[in-house]
């Protein structure tokens, strides 16, 4: 091969033109008050900005609208039942909207529930999709399983149609929320905090589930590939990245509800963002978790730091760099001596002009 990967790779920007943002702004799933922020935290931070920058041709769809909900009671141990299922389905509307219009989207949270409404849109969509749910956590706790009762623990449990059986039917919407993808379609990399009823669930479904053990033994290269592979056997399904901010180290993502040490570093996490990129397979990504309320305003800083970096790397940009389609090495005009470099910009800006 002529220089690394020279002919795989082209390093022009705007493979994805068309690109639905659409905000998802909920904290219920959960018990700290911010994620709702996460949205406004992630546009203010320069996300489409960056986006526009490498290629992207960016259309807000604006943020799903969870309204309030009054007495939302607990429905057994799950809190908030009514108004997750709300904005759910809200988000699974603007999803399926943004996805037929645009082809690509990126959803910005908001807790991981999230996820129900972004997958349920996606799946309306594109039924077939592999789900790579990158997280320290496995989040299919059942209600029954959950310690927490938080359904930014649960989101899997409620859109994987083997455990039906194993979900009560809720009050408050939950009957218009159905599951829509398979165990199969799944694959987590990055676990590094899963519960025992998590655990069991994993085992009894023979689910593809990489933990940062996976990691640490095959590297991530390999992780990634037996993943793929896993969910995406013959290379032409449509891809649904769920990136929750805690899969990577607390180190770059501190503003996060529930961190975990020992995570995804910023070169393994920006490895599979590229990687999923060079599909061309991408349909979807979400980003989850961002939290601007906790920390100083440093780590609040660095995580949307991350998060927007990451998100830019799934979407096309690389560390390998980029140029755009017309870009053209500046020729310097035969007739302008080179005297300084100074004074060849300026002259060249003069002679064209
Ligand atoms: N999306 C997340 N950060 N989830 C954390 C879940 C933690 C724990 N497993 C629970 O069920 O509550
Ligand atoms: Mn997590
Ligand atoms: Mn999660």
């Amino acid at each position: 091969m002529n220089g690394p990967d020279k002919l795989r790779r082209g390093s022009i920007t705007g493979q994805w033109k068309q690109l639905g943002l659409v905000g998802v702004p909920v904290s219920k799933g959960q018990k700290k008050d911010g994620t709702e922020k996460g949205p406004a935290s992630l546009r203010d931070g320069g996300l489409v900005e960056r986006l526009t920058d490498i290629g992207c041709d960016v259309k807000d769809y604006g943020d799903a609208d969870f309204g309030e909900v009054n007495e939302d009671q607990c429905y057994d141990n799950v809190k908030n039942p009514r108004s997750v299922a709300q904005g759910t389905l809200k988000t699974a509307d603007m999803v399926e909207q943004a996805l037929r219009t645009e082809g690509h989207c990126l959803a910005i949270g908001g807790d991981h529930s999230m996820a129900i409404g972004t997958i349920m849109g996606h799946a309306r969509v594109n039924p077939d999709m592999a789900v790579l749910w990158i997280d320290a956590h496995a989040d299919i706790n059942t209600p029954l399983t959950s310690d927490s009762g938080n359904i930014h623990g649960m989101p899997l449990s409620f859109l994987a149609k083997e455990l039906d059986q194993y979900v009560p039917h809720m009050p408050g919407g939950w009957e218009d929320i159905q599951a829509c993808i398979s165990v199969e379609q799944i694959a987590w990399i990055g676990l590094r905090d899963v519960d025992p009823g998590e655990r069991k669930i994993i085992e009894k479904y023979d689910m593809n589930a990489f933990s940062m053990q996976e990691v640490d033994r095959y590297g991530i290269r390999e992780v990634l590939e037996k993943a793929i592979k896993a969910v995406d056997p013959d290379g032409d399904k449509p891809i649904h990245v769920s990136f929750d901010v805690d899969a990577m180290d607390p180190a770059h993502t501190p503003s996060t509800g529930t961190p975990v040490s020992g995570g995804l570093s910023v070169r393994e996490m920006s490895y599979i963002a590229e990687e999923v990129a060079d599909t061309g397979r991408l349909a979807m990504v979400d980003v989850a978790e961002v939290n601007p309320n906790l920390g100083s305003k440093q780590d609040v800083d660095n995580t949307v730091k991350s998060a927007i970096d990451i998100a830019a790397r799934f979407f096309g940009n690389r560390r390998q760099g980029l140029c755009p389609p017309d870009y053209d090495i500046p020729v310097v005009p035969k007739n302008i001596r080179r005297s300084s470099i100074q004074t060849t910009r300026q002259e060249i800006v003069k002679h064209l002009s």
